[in-house]
């Protein structure tokens, strides 16, 4: 059986703040507010995953207001997320994701983030594609007042043997 789920998340940049985008830290003057370390690429694939499984959003699982998650590394979250697919027996069919951020210039990180994100759902690259867009200075993207985040991703269980 295969199963698909899709991932949409928004962070308001602020001063003061790593930058972290998929379990990366990037230089740039502002960086992503939230309760978490704010990784919004992380946070629209843990949705993606628990959209295709049914079992709800990433606020559901790890609430806003539990301290346990104030601060939490999201690499810890996503693989929270993933152990729930694995336990139920899929793996990963292909994961396409989309950071829309006016700034920073995202390219030369894309090939980083993909490995890092890779490497926390135990696949391999070709799995795993990362893209970025700017709103050509449209809306509160193109004001740089935040960065959002998309995912569609695709499971397979494991005992199809149609893939
Ligand atoms: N934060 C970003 C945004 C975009 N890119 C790259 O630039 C290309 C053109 O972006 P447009 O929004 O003008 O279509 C895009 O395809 C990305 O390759 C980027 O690196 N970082
Ligand atoms: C990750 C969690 C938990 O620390 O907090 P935030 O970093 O604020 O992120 P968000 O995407 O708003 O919601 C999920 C949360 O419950």
């Amino acid at each position: 059986m295969i199963r698909f789920g899709q991932g949409y998340d928004v962070h308001r940049l602020v001063e003061g703040r790593p930058l972290i985008l998929g379990g990366i830290e990037i230089p740039f003057e502002k960086g992503l507010l939230g309760h978490s370390d704010a990784d919004v690429l992380l946070h629209t694939i843990c949705d993606a995953i628990l959209g295709a499984l049914a079992l709800g959003d990433i606020g559901k699982h790890f609430p806003d207001t539990d301290p346990l998650y104030k601060d939490i590394d999201s690499k810890k979250l996503l693989l929270d997320v993933w152990s729930m697919a694995t336990q139920q027996g899929y793996r990963l069919g292909n994961l396409d994701t989309t950071i829309v951020a006016q700034q920073p210039k995202m390219s030369p990180y894309i090939e980083l983030i993909r490995k890092q994100i890779a490497k926390l759902l135990s696949t391999s690259i070709e799995n795993i594609n990362v893209k970025a867009t700017t709103t050509e200075t449209l809306g509160f993207v193109g004001r740089g007042e935040g960065i959002a985040a998309i995912a569609v991703v695709s499971l397979i269980n494991k005992e199809s043997n149609h893939f």
